[in-house]
């Protein structure tokens, strides 16, 4: 194949274009683009299928004919718009033609052979020129990174704005990891997820699933991103998606799952959950739990008397006094029901939990709420106390019912008094 044939055959490609399409403003509108485009590219595959495995590996061939082609003859404009619309496909073809070679070295490990099997489908060139197209529109931070050796081989330019760190930055996973957790703690905790997502995608024979990271950006701020893996051969995509968001409505419709209405405390439900919790993990460490069940003294009568606006004020004012009282961040509060909270204090022996019930029944007293039908005048509380340290033939269930029978002493003994349960 010499230069003037294969100048003829780009010409002709041309004019067979020209004379078959609709040609509007400088754009291939035709129906028949994707047709020609076909052609294109079955040319182009012709036009470095040479004997000679140097011309194969370089494109500067091709451009020098096109270039020759565009200096020749005078050239229509309608011919010169066509070349060089042709010439860009070359460009794309080309591209996606080394990417495919890439490919190929990795997965055979061999020096590039002359014409390797990749070469026989032309339309697979088409598919990964869109493919190289897409990744750099994406909307959201992708990256494309060798599965074998976790090296990063592109980030789009969404990743580079989000980051801020070039592939030059974060060339493989390890700088990755360094980079986007630089916390020690958190980058194990991180690894050991993305390991164990990996091999999920490994035993399902799947893409790898998301999970929720919280990313380090190259000005110090940091994001939560939802990251998954898509599978694609050799390579995997790692797809970025901005969780923030969506995480911080979860908070909140979370937050309000367990928030009592009224009193802006944790609720019952949540209290069941965290009683779980530390019940648990203080019969691990065989360590104390203390709680304390607290009980507005006649309160029908205030509501009777008051008048239940009155009331629900009064719940609020009292159970923001309690959450104000009780300082110690493991230290947790909550409206149990009614009139009646619950205070649960992790590692805290009876005399501590007497201390805590002492305070709070002085920083009720100092809300001095008028209640005409007690004995002081004002409204007060009654409290009972349990603490456990031996779990032995003792559950959640029991501990919750000797702080209630402490408290049903307290009222009988003329209520406004705290009581401890006995062993
Ligand atoms: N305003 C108001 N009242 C409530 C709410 N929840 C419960 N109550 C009232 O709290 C009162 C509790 O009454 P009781 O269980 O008889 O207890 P008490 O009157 O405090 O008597 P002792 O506990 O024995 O001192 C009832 O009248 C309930 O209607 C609420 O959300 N708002």
């Amino acid at each position: 194949m010499n230069y003037a044939y294969q100048i003829n055959k780009i010409n002709s490609l041309v004019e067979h274009y020209i004379n078959e399409s609709d040609f509007v403003d400088s754009e291939l509108l035709s129906s028949k683009t994707t047709e020609f485009k076909k052609s294109a590219y079955h040319l182009f595959y012709e036009l470095i299928k040479l004997k000679n495995p140097h011309i194969f590996q370089e494109p500067n061939h091709v451009h020098e004919l096109f270039s020759l082609i565009k200096g020749s003859t005078a050239k229509k404009n309608i011919e010169l718009k066509v070349l060089e619309h042709v010439e860009h496909w070359w460009l794309e073809w080309y591209f996606a033609l080394e990417m495919d070679e890439k490919l190929s070295i990795e997965k055979s490990d061999m020096p590039m052979s002359y014409l390797p099997q990749s070469t026989l489908n032309p339309m697979r060139k088409h598919e990964i020129s869109h493919y190289a197209r897409l990744f750099t529109v994406l909307p959201m931070p992708v990256c494309n990174v060798c599965a074998k050796t976790g090296d990063i081989l592109k980030v789009n330019q969404r990743f580079v704005d989000v980051f801020g760190y070039t592939v030059e930055d974060v060339p493989n996973l390890k700088s990755w990891w360094e980079k986007a957790y630089p916390d020690p703690q958190y980058r194990a905790l991180v690894k050991d997820l993305w390991q164990d997502s990996l091999e999920k995608a490994l035993n399902n024979n799947n893409d790898i699933p998301a999970n929720n990271y919280r990313v380090s950006c190259r000005d110090g701020s940091q994001v939560m991103m939802e990251i998954s893996g898509i599978d694609i051969g050799e390579e995997f995509l790692a797809v970025f998606n901005d969780a923030t968001e969506r995480l911080e409505a979860e908070d909140i419709l979370r937050d309000m799952a367990f928030l009592d209405a009224l009193t802006k405390i944790a609720n019952r439900r949540r209290f069941d959950e965290k009683l779980t919790h530390e019940y648990e993990q203080s019969k691990e460490c065989e360590g104390m739990l203390s709680m304390i069940i607290i009980d507005i003294d006649h309160f029908k009568q205030f509501n009777d008397r008051y008048g239940h606006v009155a009331g629900d004020t009064c719940l609020y004012d009292v159970a923001q006094t309690i959450a104000s009282t009780v300082s110690r961040p493991e230290d947790f509060v909550a409206r149990y029901g009614g009139e009646e909270f619950v205070v649960l204090l992790p590692q805290t022996d009876r005399q501590g939990a007497l201390f805590i019930a002492e305070q709070i029944q002085k920083a009720v007293e100092n809300l001095a709420i008028a209640h005409q039908d007690s004995f002081t005048g004002f409204l007060s509380i009654s409290m009972g106390i349990n603490t456990i340290s031996d779990y032995t033939n003792s559950d959640e269930i029991s501990f919750v019912k000797a702080a209630d029978n402490a408290l049903y002493y307290a009222k009988k003994q003329g209520r406004n008094c705290i009581a401890l349960s006995s062993e």
